[in-house]
C-alpha cells in the first residue's frame, strides 16, 4: 500500500480580523515544526520531558489480524495521519495479514526481510508499527531493519509531548512517558548509542554499545525518583482544580463536557457554541488541556462547556491513567458532548473507541457516566448516503456542522432540554428573610408556580440538583 507522504496541511478556520488565542498558539505550533535532518535529542537519558523521538522519514508497517481489509487499511492511514502530525514524513506502509503478530519480531520473519529493503530502497530512517510491541520484539525488529523501530504507543507519546502546554500537560505526559520507558530502558539506550555512532543503519554496532548494566539501574532509579515526583505534582494541581469545580457545583452552574475522537471537531464545536477562539487544527491531539468557557441557553441559563483531550483507538494505558485527573473531571460533567466526525469512514468505530476510555476511567470513579448525547458533526463534508444510514443507526444523536452551523440552534435547543432533564422538580416555602434562594431558583431553574404566602414565598420549580440540595429544609 502507498501512502502520501504529504505532511498534513495546519489550516486555520477562524475568519475574523483580529487573531483569536487559538491563532496565535496554531502559529505557534507551526512555526515550532520540526526542521528535517536535524536531531532533537539529548543524550541523557533520564530528559525525557525534553526529548522528541527523532523521526524523518519513517516507513509504516502494520499487522491485519482480524476485520476487513477497509478497516486494515482505515487503520494504517490514522498511523500515517499521527506520524505526520509527529513532524514526520511517511514514505511507505506495508501490511501483513496475520493470525496475530509474530512473538519475536512482530512481523513474521520473511515481512520482516521485505521491510528492510523497503526501508533501504527509500531511505528511511525510522520504522513505526501499528501496534505495542515488547521491547524484545522492538530490539529484534531493529536488528532486521537496521533503523530505529518504534510503535505507535511511543508515537502517540511523542505527539503529546510536542502538544504539552500547561504546567499539568507537561507533568502528565513526561509521567506516562516514563512509564513507557521504564521496561524499555536497554532498547532505548542501544538506539540511541547507536546514533551517536552515526547515521542509524550505518555501523553494525547494534547492541554493542549499549549503556552498561550499572547505568541502566541508576537511570531505573532516577527515572522512579522522577516519576514519585510527578505523581505528587500532578496530585497537587489536582487538588487546585478540585476546588474550583467545587466552587462551580455550588454556584449551580451546570457542566457540559466536550468528549470525541481526535480530530472530530470538538474544539471547532466549543467555538460554535461559544466563540471562544480555541486552537483547532487539522492535526491530531491539536487539544491536550482542558478548555473551559460560560456559555448561555437560550432562556438565559448559564453553563459551563470543556473541550479536552480527543481520544484515539488503543490510548496507550500510560496516558489514561497519567491524564486521570483531567479526564475525570471530563466524567464528571453533568452531560457529555460525544463528538463524532461524520466524515470519517468508520464513524460507529470510533464511538466504540471512545466510549471504551470513558468506562476505564468512570469504573475507578464513585459516580456513574453523566448522560451522553452523539453529536455527529462534519456533515457538510460527509458523504450522503453514509449520513442518510448513520441518521437510521443512531436516531437519538443531533446531526451538525461546526464549519456552517447548520444543525447547531437544534443543538442549544437539546443541551437546554438534557440539562432540564438533570433538574429535579422541588415544591418550597422560602422565608422572606432568603431573598437570595428565590433569585438563585430563577436563574437556575424553570419556575412553575409561584405565590406569597405569610411566612415566605411558595414555589414549584425544577432545579439543578445541587440547589435542590440546598433547598431541602424548605421543603413542603
Ligand atoms: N468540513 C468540516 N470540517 C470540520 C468541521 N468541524 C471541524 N472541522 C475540521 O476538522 C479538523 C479538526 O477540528 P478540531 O476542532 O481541531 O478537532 P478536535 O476534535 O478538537 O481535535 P483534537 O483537539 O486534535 O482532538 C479541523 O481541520 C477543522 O477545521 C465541520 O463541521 N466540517
Ligand atoms: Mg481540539
Amino acid at each position: 500500500m502507498e501512502l502520501s507522504g504529504e505532511p498534513i496541511p495546519a489550516h486555520q478556520s477562524s475568519h475574523r480580523a483580529d487573531p483569536s488565542a487559538g491563532d496565535l498558539q496554531l502559529e505557534e505550533r507551526t512555526s515550532l515544526r520540526r526542521v528535517r535532518g536535524l536531531s532533537t535529542e539529548l543524550t541523557d537519558i533520564t530528559e525525557v520531558e525534553y526529548r522528541q523521538l527523532r523521526l524523518e522519514e519513517v516507513v509504516l508497517a502494520g499487522v491485519w489480524t482480524s476485520g476487513s481489509a477497509a478497516h486494515a487499511e482505515a487503520s494504517m492511514r490514522e498511523l500515517a495521519a499521527l506520524a505526520e502530525t509527529a513532524g514526520s514524513v511517511v514514505l511507505e506502509g506495508l501490511i501483513q495479514r496475520r493470525d496475530k503478530p509474530d512473538a519475536a519480531t512482530y512481523l513474521g520473519s520473511g515481512k520482516a526481510a521485505e521491510l528492510r529493503e523497503v526501508v533501504e530502497a527509500t531511505g528511511a530512517d525510522t520504522v513505526i508499527c501499528d501496534g505495542e510491541l515488547t521491547p524484545a520484539q522492538l530490539t529484534a525488529l531493529e536488528k532486521i531493519v537496521k533503523v530505529k523501530v518504534i510503535d505507535r504507543t511511543a508515537l502517540i507519546l511523542d505527539i503529546f509531548a510536542q502538544h504539552a502546554t500547561s504546567r499539568e500537560g507537561k507533568a502528565q505526559v513526561s509521567l506516562a512517558q516514563m512509564e513507557y520507558m521504564l521496561p524499555r530502558l536497554r532498547g532505548w539506550g542501544e538506539a540511541l548509542s547507536r546514533q551517536a555512532g552515526g547515521r542509524a543503519g550505518s555501523n553494525g554496532g547494534v547492541g554493542l554499545r549499549g549503556p552498561g548494566e550499572t547505568k541502566i539501574e541508576t537511570d531505573r532509579r532516577r527515572i522512579r525518583e522522577r516519576m514519585a515526583k510527578l505523581r505528587r505534582e500532578i496530585q497537587a494541581m489536582k487538588s487546585s482544580r478540585d476546588t474550583k469545580r467545587a466552587r462551580r457545583q455550588r454556584n449551580q452552574v451546570p457542566a457540559v463536557a466536550i468528549v470525541g475522537y481526535t480530530n472530530a471537531g470538538k474544539s471547532s464545536l466549543l467555538n460554535a457554541l461559544t466563540d471562544a477562539g480555541v486552537l483547532v487544527q487539522n492535526a491530531l491531539f491539536a487539544t491536550l488541556d482542558p478548555t473551559t468557557r460560560r456559555a448561555e441557553l437560550d432562556d438565559g441559563r448559564e453553563y459551563v462547556l470543556t473541550d479536552t483531550v480527543g481520544f484515539v483507538r488503543h490510548l496507550p494505558t500510560q496516558l489514561v491513567e497519567a491524564f486521570r485527573s483531567t479526564l475525570e473531571e471530563v466524567t464528571s460533567a453533568d452531560v457529555l458532548l460525544h463528538v463524532v466526525d461524520g466524515s470519517d469512514e468508520f464513524p460507529l468505530e470510533q464511538i466504540n473507541a471512545v466510549r471504551q476510555v470513558i468506562d476505564d476511567v468512570v469504573r475507578e470513579q464513585e459516580a456513574p457516566a453523566p448522560p451522553e448525547m452523539l453529536v455527529i458533526n462534519k456533515i457538510d463534508a460527509a458523504d450522503p448516503v453514509a449520513l442518510a444510514k448513520l441518521r437510521r443507526t443512531l436516531p437519538d444523536a443531533v446531526f451538525v456542522s461546526a464549519h456552517t452551523k447548520a444543525g447547531i440552534p437544534g443543538l442549544r435547543t437539546r443541551i437546554a432540554e438534557m440539562l432540564t432533564r438533570t433538574d429535579v422538580e422541588v415544591l418550597v416555602e422560602v422565608p422572606y428573610s432568603r431573598g437570595d434562594l428565590v433569585s438563585r431558583i430563577h436563574a437556575e431553574g424553570t419556575v412553575s408556580l409561584e405565590t406569597h404566602e405569610s411566612e415566605g414565598t411558595r414555589i414549584r420549580a425544577h432545579v439543578p440538583p445541587a440547589l435542590a440540595s440546598v433547598l431541602v429544609d424548605y421543603g413542603l
